[in-house]
């Protein structure tokens, strides 16, 4: 087995903002699997540059991919995804560095078994709804935004807000669009003593409100959660099926969020979307702006049974000129289909990766 990292970095064709600062490219690491028979596998680690979505980043990722996950894996000749989560279950978190790993085992597992990762995932839909991101900037710039997402066929829209953009905004944002499916991501930028202010929020008929408060905030959410109509969704909480079931229990939520690389993998987020199912609790699939390898997999897994919300699974264009695969995802009546084709059910667009590429490193 072969085990390449890819250091990429694509512009974004719109400079991403949000309560904690503004990205104007996306750095990433693509990692590509190849068994001996030649068979290949990709995942995509979506660790940000900065620590603030969560502790890691593309760097502490790379580490322990190098130093730690791939060197266990290599010397312990793991080939299946599962196992492959028993051997990295004595690591401590690093949980979007892992998935990567995982991910690329999964695609190329099903590669091997000539069957697509969304049926391997037991998925039930042929597509997918999907939503979109409207990050913040001037309010008439997110109207315009709004407007030109709404005529490509996105029938979801989540606009970020922050203590100091809320309730204006989104009074402006619904004068425009009073039926649009709208909902809002606060990325933690609120505490408890806002409580007053949030609940000025349940007038506007949002979908859900995501994170508003601090990742641990479990009982600080569940205070929430009792004043507030408008339903809480957890996104930075969540790490694992652990968290969800703490979540639960206390009633700190009513939605959760899945991405696999927070929870580590495509198997935890199976696991997460199971328990939510049996306990009533709809889950969506969040987005981490990722190229195409990325977002194939969150096409896969949104096509189980109980993302019933519009994820924020956008087509290759929401974010890239190129993305590095092609077909690129694109939109069909505000749906994306679910690919049928083995894998990923993309191919990896070998030129463009490289033109993406600031350093390579083969680890054997
Ligand atoms: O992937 C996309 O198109 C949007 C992603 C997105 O909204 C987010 C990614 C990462 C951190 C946040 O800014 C936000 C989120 O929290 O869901
Ligand atoms: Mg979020």
């Amino acid at each position: 087995m072969k085990i390449t990292l890819h250091t990429i970095e694509m512009p974004l064709k719109v400079p991403f903002q949000t309560s904690y600062g503004t990205y104007y490219k996306r750095e990433s690491i693509i990692v590509e699997i190849e068994d001996k028979d030649g068979a290949i596998g990709w995942g995509e680690c979506v660790a940000f540059s900065e620590p603030w979505y969560t502790e890691e980043t593309i760097k502490t990722s790379y580490h322990m991919l190098k130093d730690f996950f791939i060197p266990h894996i290599l010397q312990h000749h793991i080939t299946a995804p599962s196992e492959l989560n028993r051997i990295l279950a004595s690591y401590k978190r690093n949980n979007m560095a892992k998935a990567s790993l995982e991910n690329a085992l999964w695609d190329l597992n099903a590669k091997r078994q000539n069957n697509s990762l969304a049926a391997l995932f037991g998925g039930v839909r042929k597509e997918i709804q999907v939503g979109v991101v409207v990050g913040l900037g001037e309010t008439k710039e997110m109207l315009d935004q709004i407007h030109a997402y709404v005529e490509e066929g996105y029938n979801r829209v989540k606009v970020k807000i922050s203590p100091d953009r809320d309730y204006t905004l989104l009074k402006e944002i619904r004068n425009e669009f009073p039926i649009l499916p709208l909902m809002v991501d606060a990325n933690s930028a609120y505490t408890i003593h806002d409580i007053d202010q949030l609940k000025r929020l349940d007038e506007f008929n949002l979908l859900m409100i995501e994170q508003p408060f601090g990742d641990n905030d479990f009982l600080d959410h569940r205070v929430l959660q009792e004043v507030m109509e408008t339903p809480i969704c957890l996104d930075e909480s969540i790490h694992s099926l652990e968290d969800v079931k703490v979540a639960v229990a206390l009633n700190s939520c009513q939605i959760i969020n899945i991405k696999s690389g927070r929870v580590g993998g495509f198997q935890e987020s199976i696991r997460i979307h199971d328990y939510c199912k049996e306990h009533n609790i709809p889950v969506w699939c969040g987005g981490m702006i990722e190229t195409g390898i990325g977002r194939a997999g969150n096409i896969a897994l949104s096509s189980l049974p109980n993302f019933v919300i519009p994820g924020d699974v956008s087509a290759s264009a929401r974010h890239w000129e190129e993305d590095i695969i092609y077909p690129e995802i694109t939109l069909r009546n505000g749906k994306i289909d679910v690919p049928t084709s083995s894998g990923i059910g993309f191919e990896v667009n070998r030129n463009q990766l490289e033109k993406v590429t600031v350093y390579k490193e083969i680890i054997k």
